[in-house]
């Protein structure tokens, strides 16, 4: 199947670039950049040296729809809601990495956004791809909307006990840490070296625009949902996302009850790792992998559980999970071309 990349010079498109390099089932055959033109993509990223011999080139969804069997699109947002209808309606599949159709409430999108959304019925038919939950609609989807990276290991370790209702839904803390690489490649003061380097900041206190991408998901799986409190930390490395969930127990439950359900929840998904007691997951131990790693704790003393989520945000937060996705979509093994290990240390 012939794959194509929009957004191939970003950060999130040389790891499309380096997961679809080594996929046997599809073939990488174009990548699009809006702002170069026949330049190869080794000229900016030479660790892709005869790996992709590609040359970026000018973006005509047009020809891309016609050529292509799936489009990932690695844009900013505000970017993907103009080009996904373009590319969508024809034989390609498109399978969108941007936050621009998570959202179905349009009016959340421009108030987190801060953007005009794409048209409401198109948003309504993508289907959002939190792979693990949601499979039967991921097979059949012909416009997928990838998660956001932090949705993903927030949602991944807070789901089986949303969904059978074992913590207090109007008391739920995500606490989560990223990589700048989260960021993508343009600079920012936030990201320059001299600022985030030997430092740890918050940023987007009460207004990160994941916020209401995470209570459309709980609200899914849960009616008893209520609005979380999120909060984003950069941390001073390349790669990887921590997110550390609290929650008050419903019912007093061990950790060891707790785990169980974890593990019997789990145990049929390639992708997630559920850690034994007390070995907790750290960013390192899934880097450059398509994992995430889980780990539960009762603390009794309060009665709260403690999760902590990891992945890497540009594999299982961005390319590895896009990939996934595109996997189920043409039928193909869901872990194919995503069965690197972890880098470590
Ligand atoms: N980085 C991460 O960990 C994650 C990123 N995402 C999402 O993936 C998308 C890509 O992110 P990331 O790769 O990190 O960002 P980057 O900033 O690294 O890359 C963005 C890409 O978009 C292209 N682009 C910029 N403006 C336009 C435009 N007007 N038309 C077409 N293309 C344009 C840029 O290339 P050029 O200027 O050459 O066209 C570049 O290739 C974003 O929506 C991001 O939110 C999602 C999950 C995780
Ligand atoms: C470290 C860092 O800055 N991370 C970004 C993640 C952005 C992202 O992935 O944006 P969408 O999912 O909304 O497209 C942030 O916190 O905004």
């Amino acid at each position: 199947m012939k794959a194509s990349v929009i957004g191939a010079s970003g950060y999130g498109g040389i790891e499309l670039i380096r997961l679809l390099s080594n996929h046997p089932d599809f073939e990488l055959q174009a990548i699009y950049s809006s702002s170069k033109e026949n330049v190869p993509v080794t000229e900016d990223y030479p660790h892709l040296a005869e790996i992709c011999p590609l040359p970026l080139t000018k973006i005509d969804p047009v020809a891309i729809k016609e050529t292509s069997d799936v489009v990932f699109l690695a844009v900013p947002s505000g970017i993907a809601t103009e080009l996904a209808p373009q590319l969508a309606g024809g034989h390609a599949k498109v399978v969108d990495l941007s936050g621009d159709l998570r959202l179905k409430e349009t009016d959340d999108y421009k108030k987190w956004y801060k953007k005009e959304p794409a048209d409401r019925a198109f948003i309504a038919d993508a289907v959002y791809g939190l792979t693990e939950w949601n499979r039967e609609n991921v097979k059949t989807a012909k416009v997928l909307s990838n998660p956001g990276c932090f949705p993903t290991a927030a949602l991944l370790g807070l789901a089986p006990v949303v969904k059978n209702n074992l913590i207090d839904m109007k008391n739920i803390v995500i606490d989560a840490k990223s990589g700048v690489s989260g960021a993508g490649r343009g600079l920012s003061p936030l990201v320059h070296f001299a600022e985030m380097n030997d430092n740890f900041r918050i940023y987007k206190v009460n207004e990160h625009q994941h916020i209401p991408e995470i209570e459309q998901q709980l609200a899914w799986w849960n009616k008893d949902t209520a609005p979380i409190t999120f909060s984003t930390h950069l941390l001073p490395v390349s790669r990887g996302i921590m997110a550390t969930m609290y929650a008050p127990l419903t019912s007093a439950m061990t950790t060891e009850e707790v785990y169980a359900l974890y593990v019997e929840t789990y145990k049929n998904d390639p992708f997630v790792r559920v850690r034994p007691s007390k070995q907790f997951p750290g960013i390192k131990e899934v880097a450059g992998s398509n994992f995430c790693d889980i780990s539960v704790d009762v603390d009794t003393r309060t009665n709260r559980l403690v999760i902590v989520s990891v992945i890497d945000n540009l594999v299982k937060g961005a390319a590895g999970q896009a990939i996934q996705n595109a996997n189920l979509m043409f039928n193909f093994d869901e872990a194919s071309g995503l069965k690197g290990f972890p880098m470590y240390p």
